[in-house]
């Protein structure tokens, strides 16, 4: 059945799920902030700075009106996970579904976005999209699966079935917190993956991050109340694996970039896009702390985006005390 799906950032991820949106037969409002970029899809139907060279679907209409958007009944939000609060707060409120699919945390108040967005808007279901997903794979079409988590058994299905496509293929859940700590987490480990490569410290130590990696992906998530299922899932280790691996990940590849001795500072003011683990990894260590969560590859990472040496760093991880591996 055709809808009317509204999708909130137009970066390059908001714009992928725009057209997985219009691909599943619906009618797209996509907002961004910048009336420049409105005006140029609109003209265009190409989102140059973020999807260059991919064609949209004439089912997409940009619009810097966020009350437009919110008239759909279901809303996909995909700004910056730091955006997340200001924007929901702009965004007009009638109980429309709320599908949340920007990975990280908020800062200081380390609220997961589900939480921001319950603060913000009470009145609406939320749910959460996350899962392995290189935006520019899905602009083209490629086979992607991802975690579509809601508690509301109807809606999580109803949502499940109005995004699939032949080449995309929600799995419902109903671990909300769950999905969205693995997109958060693995971010951060991503960045650590970077160094690894950057530095040559070889396929065997990112094997090693991956696996110590998820390890405390899941401690956390267990004390926040995730399912081990879901973090074992497409959204945790699934997701895990995918930016782990490639330099297609904007963590990946400022790791890369710390690894090979480049600052942090230089790297981010170098890019256009987000590379949300920078902004996370301080706020889930100050969160890990707040649970009392052991997380070592989490704060290695947050020293080296402070600036310490990568020698120095890799070699306190390494020299820890040893332990038992399910510790
Ligand atoms: N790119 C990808 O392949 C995937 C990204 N994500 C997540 O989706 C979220 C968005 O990522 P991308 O679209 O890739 O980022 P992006 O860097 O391509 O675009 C971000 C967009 O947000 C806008 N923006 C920045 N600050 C804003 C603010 N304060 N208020 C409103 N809009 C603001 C920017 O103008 C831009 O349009 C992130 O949390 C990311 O982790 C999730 C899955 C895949
Ligand atoms: O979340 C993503 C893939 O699932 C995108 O990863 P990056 O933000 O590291 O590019």
């Amino acid at each position: 059945m055709s809808e009317t799906i509204g999708v909130i950032g137009a970066g390059a991820w908001g714009t992928a799920l725009a057209q997985v949106a219009a691909s599943a037969g619906h009618e797209v409002r996509l907002w961004a902030r910048d009336p420049a970029l409105v005006a140029a899809i609109n003209a265009t139907a190409e989102n140059a700075p973020y999807l260059p060279g991919i064609p949209l679907s004439p089912r997409i209409r940009a619009t810097g009106d966020l009350a437009h958007v919110a008239q759909a009944p279901v809303n996909l939000v995909v700004t910056p996970a730091q955006a997340m609060r200001s924007v929901l707060a702009t965004l007009p409120a009638h109980g429309q579904a709320l599908v949340l699919c920007s990975k990280g945390i908020e800062a200081g108040s380390h609220r997961l976005m589900s939480e921001v967005a319950a603060e913000e808007h009470p009145r609406s279901p939320i749910a959460v999209l996350s899962g392995p997903t290189f935006a520019h794979e899905v602009t083209r079409g490629l086979p992607t699966a991802v975690t579509l988590a809601c508690a509301a058994p109807a809606l999580r299905a109803q949502l499940a079935e109005w995004l699939a496509t032949p080449q995309f293929r929600p799995y419902a859940s109903a671990d909300v917190v769950g999905a969205e700590i693995g997109g958060a987490v693995k971010n951060v480990l991503a960045i650590g993956c970077g160094v690894v490569e950057g530095a040559g410290l070889g396929q065997n130590a990112r094997a090693a991050l991956i696996a110590r990696g998820f390890a405390e992906m899941t401690r956390f998530g267990l004390a926040r109340g995730a399912d081990a299922v879901t973090l074992a899932g497409l959204s945790g280790l699934g997701d895990l694996v995918l930016t782990c691996s490639s330099v297609a990940s904007r963590n990946f590849s400022l790791g890369l970039g710390l690894g090979r001795g480049q600052s942090a500072a230089a790297l981010l003011a170098d890019r256009r896009t987000v590379a949300e683990g920078a902004f996370t990894a301080p706020v889930l260590r100050e969160a890990a702390a707040g649970v009392g969560v052991d997380m070592p590859v989490t704060d290695a990472v947050c020293r080296l985006l402070g600036g310490e040496a990568v020698d120095t760093v890799i070699g306190d991880l390494l020299a820890r005390p040893l332990r038992d591996e399910g510790a």
